[in-house]
């Protein structure tokens, strides 16, 4: 059951994610004022069967057609079987899936009604977050560095640190907690690092039938083709000063270098080349961060993670170090940004995404027949 949104005091925000990855949704619940994280609650997740992961990778990188309809309603199916078990909710932030991202020419889309997911929960619904932000000029993405500035307060963090979220596409948040506001300039610095795990998933799915390296597996068993390696590095996009993003595909062609490749050493390539794009990233952070907390899939992958001890000057952890969630880090930060937006507070800022001015990002949507 839906209620009004006060103007202050907690919120039980209910964050959804369908990320680039295409695993499936993450839903997570969070207590919070909008500024301050005050508990974390309930967690679900629904995976996408093979046929729904097909129609939707079928609407990547198109703007509209059947393809981006159907991808919708496989999408918007998806969160209302995941969501309309998830009760005592007074808001929900939902992310959709982004079929599409080029935010400096044709803009971002991401697909799934949330006006329509009001109506079938009976939840306010805050969707279409990155709009805004793109036609201030910004990128649009990363949207999760002001969630992860709370979390850093939240979990005690007294210096900088790096967040670093390994989906399918890499990006990396350096925040200095001591900053008291993640819009102030000096708090945030975040961008995509490059191709993380979508890659590596591509080659599996299309070689071995199989969605992703389990726990590294194939690629210990392979050799890092070198040559590969420095073509990919010598792709302008990592000596580009941030803020910058990614869409899904855009490293496509980088990724087709490993074709010739045994299956082994082509696993083991991309995740070197995810690695060393996270290794570049660290000469646009303002400070050495003390130490890089991973969030998302690519922390379950031991190869990858050893990678990046190797690579990195500081140390590297999963983000459960610090006692949170990487499972479900982005599908919080939705519930947080969508408290933030349906307050009028900021959702990023220059230093995020490289738009004007701080800007506050997002569509709410109040269920049309009352509550549900
Ligand atoms: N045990 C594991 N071993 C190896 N890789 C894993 C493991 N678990 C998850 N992954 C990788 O992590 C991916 C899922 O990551 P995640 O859920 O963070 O992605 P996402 O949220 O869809 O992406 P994005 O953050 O780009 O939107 C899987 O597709 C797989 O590549
Ligand atoms: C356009 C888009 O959906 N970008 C995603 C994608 O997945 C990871 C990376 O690229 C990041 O920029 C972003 O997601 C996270 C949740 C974000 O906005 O913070």
């Amino acid at each position: 059951m839906s209620r009004a949104i006060s103007k202050d005091g907690p919120v039980r925000a209910l964050g959804a994610m369908s990320g680039t990855s295409l695993d499936g949704v993450d839903a997570a619940v969070l207590v919070t004022d909008g500024h301050d994280i005050l508990r974390f609650g309930q967690t679900a997740y629904r995976a996408y069967t093979t046929a729904e992961r097909r129609v939707i990778a079928a609407g990547f990188g198109k703007w509209q057609g059947p393809e981006v309809q159907a991808a919708a309603e496989v999408v918007e199916a998806a969160h209302i079987a995941l969501l309309t078990d998830m009760t005592d909710i007074d808001l929900i932030g939902f992310h959709g899936q982004t079929l599409a991202h080029a935010p400096r020419t044709r803009g971002t889309l991401q697909v799934g009604d949330g006006a329509a997911l009001a109506d079938r929960l009976g939840v306010p619904v805050v969707w279409d977050f990155r709009t805004a932000d793109v036609e201030l000029g910004g990128e649009g993405a990363p949207l999760a560095p002001f969630f992860h500035h709370a979390c850093a307060r939240f979990a005690g963090i007294d210096g900088p640190v790096a967040f670093l979220n390994l989906g399918g596409v890499g990006n990396l948040t350096w925040v200095d907690p001591a900053m008291p506001r993640p819009q102030d300039e000096g708090a945030l610095l975040a961008f995509d690092t490059g191709p993380a795990n979508a890659p590596l998933n591509d080659l599996m799915q299309s070689r071995l039938g199989q969605a992703f390296d389990e726990g590294g597996k194939l690629a210990a068993s392979g050799q890092v083709e070198q040559g590969a390696l420095e073509l990919f590095l010598a792709e302008p996009y990592f000596a580009r000063i941030p803020p910058k993003s990614l869409d899904r595909n855009d490293f496509a062609e980088m990724v087709a270098l490993v074709g010739e490749l045994s299956d082994a050493d082509a696993a083991a390539t991309l995740t070197a080349m995810c690695a060393a794009a996270v290794a570049e990233a660290m000469q646009h952070c303002p400070s050495l961060p003390s130490r890089v907390l991973v969030t998302g899939g690519g922390r379950n992958n031991p190869v990858l993670m050893q990678m990046l001890a190797v690579s990195l000057d500081c140390s590297v952890g999963p983000v459960e170090d610090t006692g949170l969630d990487g499972d479900m880090l982005e599908a919080q930060a939705f519930g947080y940004l969508a408290v933030r937006v349906a307050r009028g507070l900021p959702t990023s800022c220059p230093g995020t995404t490289g738009v004007r001015a701080a800007v506050g990002g997002g569509t709410v949507s109040v269920p049309s027949r009352g509550e549900g």
